[in-house]
């Protein structure tokens, strides 16, 4: 028999895999290896669905290879452990986020930059050490170097942790790394989707004045009351926006589609750094000029490393910080890309893979 991703490996897995770029999910047979002596076995309970899941299957960035099995906000408990195993034991809850591989040997490896070395395994798509594509978590089991793997903290919720592994230290390390994690300071959240709800959730345990800003009127009330933000800001209403240019010492940019930056570099002060996490599909227009009339930067930033998505998890967990989430079965994956492609979710669809996730 032809090698296959069902006959490749030892184990028998099923998942919901992507076949070509429009995008619909259907149940999907594979394998994954056999538990390494550093691996740990889980099975998975639950998974979020990033944007960049459905950027992904919709081949959006052009670097798609179908078939496809999304899914890199995973939580789930381990079932095996190899010889090796330090971090976990069987019964443990294991988290993973974007990555589950990296040279381990280069500057940025060795400085707990894993999530910037050249050579990093990203959770699915893939190719992993042994040459076979990887497979993420809108599946039944997972094998992982337990490197790879975060510690849920007790006393989070594991239906609303999985989303932290992804959206979460994607918001953290930047507010981190650009020094926009200081108490009092002014943060502009765009865009208000999975990333955006975490970004001002962690913004506000650290104890930052917190503006979103948002097409959509219809979501101030919730920021407000419910998330916490301070201000809400419509960016399509000039007068609103006027009046809040040079407040700002740090924005979060999410939006994970074309926008335009010029009205956001207005909004910061002078100094400010606009840095930008959504990942759009075409380049943007950046303008020059108020930049250098302000001494003003734009940065970018991608996902975090494992030490620090550890730390970022430990702070949720010390902060009460709970992620909005809704949970659905395996079976309306589909219904709910096309409900997150129009921005129809508070804040994250989780799905509930342990029991919904049904064997062909
Ligand atoms: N840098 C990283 O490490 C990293 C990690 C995860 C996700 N991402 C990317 O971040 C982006 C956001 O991901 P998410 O899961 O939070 O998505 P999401 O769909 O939950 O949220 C995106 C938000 O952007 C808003 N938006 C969409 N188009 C807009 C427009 N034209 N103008 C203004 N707002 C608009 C939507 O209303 C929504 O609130 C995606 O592009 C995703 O691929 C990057
Ligand atoms: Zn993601
Ligand atoms: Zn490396």
């Amino acid at each position: 028999m032809a090698m296959s991703s069902e006959n490749e490996h030892p184990v028998k897995a099923f998942g919901w895999a992507a076949r070509d770029s429009s995008g619909h999910l259907s149940p999907f047979k594979f394998s994954r290896r056999a538990t390494q002596e550093k691996d740990v076995t889980f099975k998975v309970l639950y998974c979020g669905i990033c944007h960049s899941d459905l950027h992904n299957v919709k081949n959006e960035w052009g670097i798609t290879s179908y078939p496809v099995i999304p899914g890199h906000e995973i939580v789930g408990v381990v079932t095996e452990v190899g010889a090796k195993v330090t971090k976990f034991k069987v019964g443990d809850k294991v988290g993973v986020g974007c990555m589950v591989g990296s040279c381990r040997s280069c500057a940025n490896c060795k400085d707990n930059l894993e999530n910037y070395c050249p050579k990093m395994i990203l959770t699915y798509g893939t190719k992993y050490y042994d040459g076979t594509i990887t497979h993420g978590g809108y599946s039944d089991i997972m094998v992982l170097d337990e490197h790879f793997g975060i510690k849920i903290p007790d006393n989070l919720p594991l239906d609303g942790s999985a989303l932290i592994l992804c959206a979460g230290i994607t918001v953290y390390s930047p507010l981190k790394y650009y020094g926009l994690d200081k108490a009092g300071m002014h943060l502009g959240v765009v865009g208000l989707g999975g990333l955006g709800h975490m970004a001002v959730k962690f913004a506000k345990a650290m104890g930052l004045k917190v503006t979103v800003i948002s097409t959509s009127p219809n979501k101030k009330k919730e920021a407000m009351e419910h998330l916490g933000a301070d201000e809400f800001l419509v960016s399509r209403n000039t007068e609103e926006m006027q009046f809040a240019m040079d407040t700002m010492d740090g924005i979060i940019d999410t939006v994970s589609a074309v926008h335009s930056l010029l009205p956001l570099i207005g909004l910061l002060k002078n100094n400010g750094k606009l840095v930008m996490v959504g990942a759009p599909e075409k380049p943007l227009e950046l303008p020059i000029m108020p930049l250098l009339l302000g001494r003003k930067i734009v940065g970018g930033s991608n996902i975090g490393g494992i030490k620090e998505t550890q730390e970022m998890i430990d702070f949720a967990a010390k902060h009460n910080i709970v992620a909005d989430i809704e949970v659905i079965p395996m079976d309306y994956v589909n219904t709910a890309m096309e409900r997150l492609s129009k921005a129809d979710v508070k804040y994250r669809f989780v799905i509930d893979i342990a029991n919904s996730l049904k064997p062909i």
